[in-house]
């Protein structure tokens, strides 16, 4: 069973991880790893603290000579910022009034937060609910899509739309991506890129921010993983719930799923054909890859809803914590629109479900004890 455990505050010395579970012999790529915790803080309309920060991966534990131990794996990101914020957020830091915040932001953790905690610092509860967080699950997830690999698993993803102009439908990607090892041939027409950047632009100059949809396809997953046979092991509600629980995501969708409701039946199953070279095959996939709770070997879809980012420069109606006096909300350093780093940390929450499925149906303790199992 894989367990994995995020620690560290947005501005505090540094980010930390452990896994728990993964087999010994795999071996660890971290060039890969950094890459994806670079894509993550890519897209345009992301904040100042990016051009601060260069997440890199630094092991601390459970591999040796580049293979894992079979032993917990444990590693850390420096927040480089943290120099900047030392004198506030060292353990022993100063916890000034004047440095207090104390005007609560509608639609992040600020308000509830210091309700449920009882504190009167609303920077107690920014500092962990903050999406830097998300930098740990990249770097968790990447260890475990590069060990997937082996086994021909991959995953990706695409941005859908943002602040409601489409970037892409998705349909003619699903069938773009077949082969495990291959990554989607898109392009976005200029025209379509200039109309995104051009909306990130103006929201940005009014003070405002952005949401949008995007879309994690993994490919290669073979037949079986989750289960029908009890309502906590479905891999549709096991996938959905960690992808909520990425900050600002609001809505999962599987496959088709809203499309679906709209249509008849015989418009939304994906029917079955059998030939012997390929065995049963689909020429649909409105479900997304999972039927009862199962993967069924298609591609596995998933779409996400991100909410417009609440840090809003032009600011918003709220109520000083101390004071109870009307205020506008609190701004703090913000991205304007996360949304393709956002699907970056989807796709690294998604695998990561899967290898815990994975795992836990081929499962051993090394590489070679799972390999014969797969290919058995
Ligand atoms: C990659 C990423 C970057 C984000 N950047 C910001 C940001 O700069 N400012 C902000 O207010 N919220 C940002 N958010 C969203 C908030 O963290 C989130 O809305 C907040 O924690 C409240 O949680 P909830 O929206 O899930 O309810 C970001 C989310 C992600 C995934
Ligand atoms: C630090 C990251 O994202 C942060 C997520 C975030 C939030 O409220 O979620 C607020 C901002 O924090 P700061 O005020 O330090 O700029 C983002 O930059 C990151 O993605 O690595």
């Amino acid at each position: 069973m894989i367990r994995i455990l995020t620690a560290g505050e947005s501005h505090g010395k540094s980010l930390v991880g452990i896994i728990e579970g993964v087999p010994a012999n795999f071996t660890i790529d971290l060039d890969s790893i950094n890459k994806d915790l670079a894509r993550r803080q890519l897209g345009y309309g992301r904040g100042p603290r990016m051009d601060i920060e260069k997440d890199k991966i630094e092991i601390l534990s459970g591999i040796r000579g580049g293979k894992t131990l079979g032993s917990p794996i444990s590693f850390l990101i420096q927040n480089k910022d943290y120099e900047n914020w030392q004198e506030y957020m060292s353990i022993d830091g100063n916890n000034k009034e004047d440095r207090r915040v104390t005007r609560p932001r509608p639609g992040h953790a600020d308000l509830s937060g210091i309700q449920k905690y009882s504190f009167d610092d609303i920077r107690n509860v920014l500092e962990r609910s903050s999406a830097r967080e998300t930098a740990v699950r990249v770097a968790a997830g990447s260890i475990l899509k590069g060990i997937l690999k082996d086994f021909n698993i991959n995953v990706l993803s695409h941005v859908i739309a943002i602040g409601g102009a489409s970037v892409s439908d998705g349909t003619q990607d699903i069938n773009l991506i077949k082969a495990a090892d291959s990554s989607p041939v898109r392009c976005i027409e200029k025209s379509t890129e200039e109309t995104i950047l051009q909306k990130i632009q103006d929201a940005k100059l009014v003070g405002e921010s952005l949401g949008g949809i995007f879309e994690v396809h993994i490919v290669g997953v073979p037949v079986g993983l989750g289960s029908y046979v009890h309502w906590d092991r479905k891999l549709d509600a096991k996938l959905a719930y960690s992808l909520m629980s990425i900050q600002g995501i609001k809505g999962v969708e599987m496959g088709e799923a809203f499309e679906n409701a709209n249509r008849l039946g015989s418009q939304t199953h994906d029917e079955i054909y059998y030939n012997s070279s390929e065995g049963y095959y689909r020429k649909t996939n409105y479900a997304g890859g999972i039927e009862g709770g199962m993967s069924n070997g298609q591609n596995i879809v998933i779409r996400c809803a991100m909410k417009p980012i609440p840090t809003l420069y032009k600011s918003l109606q709220s109520v000083d914590i101390i004071t109870k006096e009307a205020v506008s909300a609190s701004i703090e350093r913000s991205d304007t629109c996360a949304v393709p780093a956002a699907s970056v940390v989807g796709e690294m929450v998604a695998i990561t479900v899967i290898a815990e499925e994975f795992f836990r149906k081929y499962g051993g303790d090394s590489k070679e004890e799972i390999m014969k199992r797969w290919q058995a």
